[in-house]
């Protein structure tokens, strides 16, 4: 449906995409990944045609998007960062310019804007003027005019930033229910965000891929999952000894746990062993009561934090950021375009 091929776009001497390929598939939501400066927004303006790549091509439902970019762009609806809205006109006289931009079909054109009103949720704020309207409601402007026409594919740049928690939810519930009739690409720098919305996610670093897969795939390619445990003891050394002596077993880290006579134990398997079965044994077979014992929790930040951090650039800012939303690695040095 959409085939990036060998993408390369260079701003002078700063390279923002660097060879990137990837094929999107029909009916599902994809997420772009990465820290800020990865290079999404500039990918995104390549596939809606907004810019022009130095190399490589881009294939919308078999029409390239720089030779053909009328029928490309037929199937697309695009919601970039900063929605280009006209606030001092109302969201309906906004969305009917749009559609006309679009070339709708001045017979259906009421009816299509009604109908991307509705979906949106917008109706009621249909005649108030969009200076006047909370950033959420803005948001929902952009969404409407990408999805005016009803074209295949959605392409959103960070759907839901600067809003408010209770309208995250609203536009993150919103995508979910368009992604039954369209396929959506979105961006963001919010891990939590792209493992909730989306079935598949591309994580971009410097402007490459450096992973793809859906966010449970992601999980299971990372190896090794720290076990850790509580035990009833108080000798610190004796229980370090008792893990480090199972077999498998490598790095054993103990620590006291806040509890009196409580030791709290990190195992690393070796080899990316299930080693649970063979602690519980050992706890029993040295009369070490087993309190608590559980896998650390492997999310998509531990793995977009150890892909990312494995690639950074000697001394780049936000490369290990344990945060859950990535630091900002500056501003855009905007010497072109
Ligand atoms: N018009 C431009 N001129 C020069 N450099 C640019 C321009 N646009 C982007 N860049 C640079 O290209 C790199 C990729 O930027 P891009 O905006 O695509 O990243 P991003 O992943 O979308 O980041 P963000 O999450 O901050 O939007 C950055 O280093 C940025 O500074």
């Amino acid at each position: 449906m959409i085939e990036v091929r060998d993408l390369v776009k260079r701003y002078g001497d700063h390279l923002a995409v660097d060879h990137l390929s990837f094929r999107v598939e029909k009916g599902q939501i994809y997420g772009f990944l990465g820290p800020n400066g990865a290079g999404k927004t500039t990918t995104m303006n390549i596939m809606t045609g907004y810019i022009g790549p130095t190399e490589g091509e881009v294939i919308i439902n078999g029409h390239n998007i720089l030779d053909e970019p009328e029928e490309a762009k037929r199937s697309i609806g695009y919601l970039p960062e900063l929605p280009p809205l006209y606030t001092d006109m109302t969201p309906r006289e906004y969305l009917n310019f749009a559609a006309e931009l679009k070339s709708l079909d001045p017979g259906e054109l009421e009816e299509s804007v009604q109908k991307v009103m509705k979906l949106t949720k917008i109706d009621d704020v249909q005649d108030r003027l969009i200076k006047n309207l909370s950033k959420g409601y803005r948001q929902r402007v952009g969404l409407a005019q990408a999805i005016l026409g009803m074209p295949e594919i959605l392409i959103l740049d960070e759907p839901t930033v600067g809003l408010d928690p209770k309208q995250i939810l609203e536009i993150r519930e919103l995508i979910r229910s368009l992604s039954k009739e369209h396929t959506i690409i979105l961006s963001s720098h919010i891990l939590s965000e792209v493992s909730e919305v989306c079935d598949r996610v591309l994580i971009i670093h410097h402007g490459r891929l450096i992973a793809t897969g859906s966010p449970g795939e992601l999980e299971r390619q990372l190896k090794g999952t720290t076990i850790e445990l509580t035990v009833k003891s108080d000798d610190i050394a004796a229980v370090q000894k008792l893990f480090e002596s199972v077999e498998g077993a490598g790095r054993v880290t103990c620590t006291p746990a806040g509890a009196e006579n409580e030791i709290s134990v990190a195992v690393d398997p070796k080899d990316n062993l299930d080693l649970r079965e063979a602690l519980f044994r050992a706890c029993a077979k040295a009369d070490c009561p087993l309190l608590m014992m559980r896998p650390s929790g492997v999310s998509l930040e531990s793995i977009f934090l150890e892909l990312t951090s494995d690639r950074a650039a000697p001394g780049e800012p936000g490369e290990n950021s344990t945060e859950a939303e990535v630091e900002d690695d500056g501003t855009k040095d905007g010497d072109d375009e």
